[in-house]
């Protein structure tokens, strides 16, 4: 199986997440890996219109956090240009399109995520028009399907009706459908489920076009062994987020092959408390000691001293008024031979998620005449 390029290629990315994937949590996964594709948490294209005299607020970001793409959502062509038109001078390495978040807040009210698989013709103009706003690439996210519209032959006609109208030649694929009757957001990140038999069959359907996993992925050896099937990317998010410094802390050495860097959790700390420091209370009330603190509280899972440490910072974030005094408070409980640890060796894979894919893949991608004559018409 050929590897793609290992240099500059999104092998690894961490994954978009509403309300986790801030400018801290960034800035600390970069501190860690400086290989991972870095997404922002989605923005939508209303936000960005609307709060165009305050963009920085939400668009800017430190040149050390590239590779970063945006995340968009929207439904409205006007503002998803004009979106895509204020972002561009901000310079990110690729805009990505929402269509997979489940939430009822964005596709009951605002219409757009998930929903938005049930209507290829729209996210093709949307695409086209973000791809012609701006001079990086472009990509879609999106689910396996959508409710009762969940067959491969579905999903299929999604990718080919969207790649066929707009320049779109990337997708990052959610690999569990969405279910719109309002189970809560998380549940539709584990109600569902995981079909990467689907995921690889669109490789193999779809050669001209580049598709990331993500999904369920938890370990870095699930990475390798994704990326070792043929996979184009691999995307992590809540095991990221969750355990930053086994998982992030593989990501150099076990994916983009490069020397271990050494860096320790000692070190790391020392950088981000500087950078927490210096935004503490930017503007005025935030972001506040919990806002910084939280990206660090699975640095230390399945440590000695974790539980005690976390139980401190609870308290800590009460009392402590800049992040140096947080963590000299709270450090205590962890022994110094792990703060001053390098990364260990990955444990080895448990399991491998993808053993036996190729034998479970649906049928290859029937085209019928209707898919066809509808991207002609369009
Ligand atoms: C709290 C939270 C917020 C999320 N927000 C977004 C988002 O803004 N955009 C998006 O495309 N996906 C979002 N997701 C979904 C993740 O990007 C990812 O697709 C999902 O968690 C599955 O990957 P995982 O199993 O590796 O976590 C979110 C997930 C979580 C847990």
């Amino acid at each position: 199986m050929s590897m793609p390029d290992r240099d500059f290629s999104p092998l690894f990315s961490i994954a978009p997440m509403m309300d986790w994937t801030d400018h801290h949590y960034r800035t600390l996964a970069r501190l860690i890996s400086k290989h991972a594709w870095l997404y922002t948490e989605m923005l939508a294209a209303e936000t960005i219109v609307y709060q165009k005299d305050n963009l920085d607020r939400f668009l800017a970001f430190s040149q050390e956090q590239h590779p970063i793409v945006l995340q968009i959502g929207g439904n409205n062509l006007e503002n998803i240009a004009t979106a895509t038109e204020l972002a561009n001078p901000y310079g990110y390495d690729g805009i990505n399109f929402n269509c997979g978040c489940p939430s009822p807040r964005v596709v009951g009210r605002g219409c757009f995520g998930a929903r938005l698989m049930l209507d290829p013709k729209f996210v093709g103009e949307a695409m086209s028009v973000i791809a012609s706003k701006t001079n990086c690439p472009v990509s879609v996210k999106c689910r396996i399907g959508v409710d009762d519209q969940d067959s491969y032959n579905e999903l299929c006609d999604f990718i080919y009706k969207v790649s066929a109208l707009s320049p779109t030649r990337h997708f990052i694929i959610h690999s569990r459908k969405a279910l719109l009757n309002g189970i809560s957001p998380a549940d539709n990140r584990k109600i569902p489920p995981l079909k990467y038999e689907y995921y690889f069959a669109l490789l193999r359907d779809f050669p001209d076009l580049k598709f990331t996993i993500n999904g369920g992925i938890n370990s870095i050896d699930e990475v390798n062994a994704a990326l070792h099937e043929g996979a184009y990317g691999v995307m992590v998010g809540r095991a990221a987020y969750n355990y930053p410094w086994s998982l992030l802390g593989h990501v150099d050495t076990a994916v983009y092959g490069v020397p271990n860097s050494g860096v320790t959790r000692r070190q790391v700390l020392e950088k981000y408390q500087a950078y927490g420091d210096s935004v503490l209370w930017r503007d005025g009330k935030k972001p506040n000691v919990r806002d910084i603190v939280k990206p660090l509280l699975g640095l230390f899972h399945s440590e000695p001293g974790n539980s005690l440490w976390k139980r401190k910072a609870d308290a800590a974030f009460r009392t402590c008024s800049t992040i140096k005094s947080f963590l000299e408070e709270t450090l205590d409980d962890i022994p110094d031979y792990v703060l001053d640890a390098t990364v260990a060796e990955p444990l080895g894979a448990s399991r491998n998620p993808f053993a036996g894919i190729q034998d479970i893949l649906p049928p290859p991608y029937k085209r019928n005449m209707q898919e066809l004559m509808y991207v002609y018409s369009v």
